[in-house]
């Protein structure tokens, strides 16, 4: 039997998720066995596999979140594009399969789909219920905009609720999707996907407009800071938080263990910015083959991810985690199974996804992106701790962004 080691980053419930589908294939062949193998966070995973390929001994599967999708792309040596693996084992794989902005995210400017789609993500807005009702809040009628998200938080916080919100992911949903989501570039070269030469520009007045109102939001305890990536998920559904940004992969952790009555609603936005709101963006990750593996280990990756490529466990997965459904085959069987009616906002994600994007919204793709959202969770936590002006957060941002870019740039340039 031939081992196929799968690193990947998912917790609680994500993990028991990934474990079962693990099993799940192991158990339907007996050529090959997946060992799936929890290896921290994203970020953590992602060092410990490129100091693993440096040193030989590399995973064959890597679950990269979508911020390192750049610098994975770049990585020509140390990894396999998917489509590559695909047809070398002879088996089906088709990128007009999946969700057009979940196709375009993973393929290189050549048209090869670089990284297999597994669990895409987009950001959505959680709000607790109970604790609206507790506040005289309409549950009927949920905050959509930032005004009203301020004025729902305003009575939350009157009603004795010490975190009325909180974020979660800050760069990703306050900087990358906000930024979609308004039509508003936050790079130039439309987002990096035309090119490694694209340069931040997350400082423009709406940007500065929303991180002073967040700014404002956290001095008057409206909005509590709770930590980096997704800390402030475990504060919803103790209860302590009662409104948060944050993936559509959190839904899993939610319908399980939420003891309150909760929706999941679009993402807020600026009603009076043009175009707003248009589309959010992806996050989650995929799964990236990693090079200088034996042609039997090739063959068993490939089975796995035909396997996985199957909408009745693409269906499965997207119901049980709140990751998008990444095909339009398994979006199509959720939606007959009649789970969107059943457990309203579940399509919240979707919608949000499938709409015709934009040269400003189509995705987003950065070099040393990594980084940069270090650099992101740097600055604005300045900002929620009143020690820097919005304006000045976001200057440095770009600044400090900027020269990884260049670096990444010159990388790029000096590889090919
Ligand atoms: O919580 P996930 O897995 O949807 O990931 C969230 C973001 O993509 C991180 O960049």
């Amino acid at each position: 039997q031939t081992e196929i080691q799968w690193w990947h980053s998912m917790t609680a419930v994500n993990n028991e998720w990934v474990n079962d589908l693990a099993k799940d294939f192991n158990a339907k062949q007996k050529d090959y066995k997946v060992v799936p193998v929890y290896k921290g966070s994203y970020d953590e995973s992602m060092t410990a596999a490129i100091a693993a390929f440096r040193a030989g001994n590399a995973p064959h599967i890597l679950q990269v979140f979508e911020v390192g999708t750049a610098t994975m792309m770049a990585s020509k040596n140390a990894i396999v594009p998917v489509t590559k693996v695909m047809q070398d084992a002879g088996k089906k794989f088709d990128p007009a399969a999946y969700i057009p902005a979940v196709a375009s995210y993973y393929t290189a400017p050549n048209g090869q789909m670089m990284s297999f789609p597994f669990n895409s993500s987009t950001t959505v807005f959680y709000i607790n219920k109970d604790a609206f009702e507790k506040a005289g809040l309409d549950t009927n009628k949920l905050p959509s905009t930032w005004p009203e998200v301020a004025l729902a938080a305003a009575k939350l916080k009157a009603s004795g609720h010490k975190c009325p919100l909180t974020l979660g992911w800050q760069g990703w949903t306050q900087l990358e999707s906000f930024s979609t989501w308004h039509n508003t570039l936050l790079a130039t070269k439309r987002n990096g996907l035309d090119g490694p030469d694209a340069r931040l520009v997350v400082n423009s007045p709406l940007h500065v407009r929303h991180i002073e109102n967040l700014a404002n939001m956290a001095k008057t305890g409206l909005f509590v800071y709770k930590g980096r990536n997704n800390t402030a998920e475990g504060t919803f559904v103790s209860g302590e938080c009662a409104m948060i940004t944050t993936s559509s992969g959190f839904y899993g952790n939610v319908a399980k263990n939420a003891k309150f009555k909760y929706a999941v609603a679009p993402l807020p936005y600026y009603p009076d910015v043009p175009g707003a709101p248009q589309n959010t963006v992806i996050g989650g990750a995929s799964l990236w083959v990693m090079a200088g593996k034996k042609p039997e280990e090739y063959k068993g990756i490939a089975a796995f991810f035909d396997y996985l490529s199957n909408p009745e466990v693409q269906s499965a997965s997207h119901k049980r985690t709140g990751y998008l459904p990444v095909t339009l085959a398994s979006f199509k069987l959720t939606e007959d199974s009649g789970f969107y009616k059943q457990n309203p906002g579940t399509d919240t994600a979707v919608n949000q996804m499938i709409r015709k994007t934009t040269d400003k919204s189509r995705g987003i793709r950065l070099g040393n992106y990594v980084q940069i959202r270090t650099i992101e969770d740097e600055e604005l936590e300045q900002v929620w701790a009143g020690k820097k002006e919005p304006k000045d957060a976001l200057d440095a941002i770009v600044k400090r962004g900027n020269e990884l870019l260049e670096r990444f740039e010159k990388q790029v340039k000096q590889r090919s």
